[in-house]
């Protein structure tokens, strides 16, 4: 018998975005944002979004967390169309298969940091035991388990972002977005996060998608695309284009 059997592993994109439109408001004050886009983010890979203010950036990440609905078009996650899909649907999808980081982190203040990344998990069948374990986890991933207790005030932004990071991952999905998430940290800082999005994207294997204004955290991606007025001005061939 072959003991060497080849994995399979899936080579197709984990999202592909299929001539999709947007607009803002209706009527006569809609504002177009995406008329027929088309892209596609591999498995793992990490993407820089850049683009001036206006853009479409957040939009974009918006519709790819299934936060937004496209008015035209399509959105695969892992083959799987979502567009159509309801509400209640896109929230039970959302918390298996996408981690979201903010620029201001969006920490509960009362909260512990490890209460704050176990939030995600109250959602899930997983029961306390199990959850703590999870926590334990990721916040040793991001090197924060002194900091448990500790509540967000009493932590610096960049630890601060990084519990964001580690609550993101809790529920391990696939996607991990993070709008700006360097945007307010001083550069050193900056670039401990974006160690740490390298990290979840090259050893974890997540496809980790950033929405960026700073050429430096761009750079530290696989590939960066750059949006003006909802066009992709530059998409390099990268693992998925
Ligand atoms: N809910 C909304 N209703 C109406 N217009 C909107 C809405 N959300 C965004 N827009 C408009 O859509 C366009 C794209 O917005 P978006 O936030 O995606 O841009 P962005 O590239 O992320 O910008 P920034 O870099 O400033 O964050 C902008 O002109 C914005 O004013």
């Amino acid at each position: 018998m072959n003991a060497c059997l080849p994995i399979a592993v899936p080579t197709s994109p984990l999202v592909t975005l299929n001539g999709v439109h947007k607009s803002h408001g209706r009527g006569e004050g809609s504002v177009p944002i995406f008329r027929g886009l088309d892209l596609e983010f591999a498995r793992g890979e990490f993407v820089a979004i850049m683009g001036p203010s206006g853009s479409g950036k957040t939009t974009l990440l918006n519709l790819v967390g299934g936060i937004d609905h496209v008015d035209g078009g399509s959105i695969l996650f892992d083959g799987r169309p979502m567009s159509g899909m309801g509400d209640g649907w896109l929230a039970r999808w959302r918390a298996d298969n996408v981690g979201f980081v903010f620029q201001f982190y969006n920490l509960m203040p009362y909260l512990t940091a490890a209460q704050n990344v176990e939030l995600p998990l109250l959602l899930t069948r997983l029961d306390r035991r199990q959850r703590r374990e999870r926590v334990a986890l990721v916040l040793d991933l991001v090197g924060l388990s002194d900091r448990a207790r500790h509540r967000p005030a009493q932590l610096s932004g960049g630890q601060q972002q990084r519990v964001a990071i580690a609550r993101a991952l809790v529920a391990d999905p696939q996607l991990l977005l993070a709008d700006e998430p360097t945007g307010d940290l001083d550069r050193a800082t900056a670039e401990d996060v974006l160690t740490m999005l390298a990290l979840v994207s090259g050893e974890l294997g997540k496809t980790v998608i950033m929405v960026t204004h700073d050429p430096l955290a761009a750079a530290r991606a696989d590939r960066t695309l750059v949006l003006d007025k909802g066009m992709m001005v530059f998409a390099p061939a990268g693992a998925a284009a």
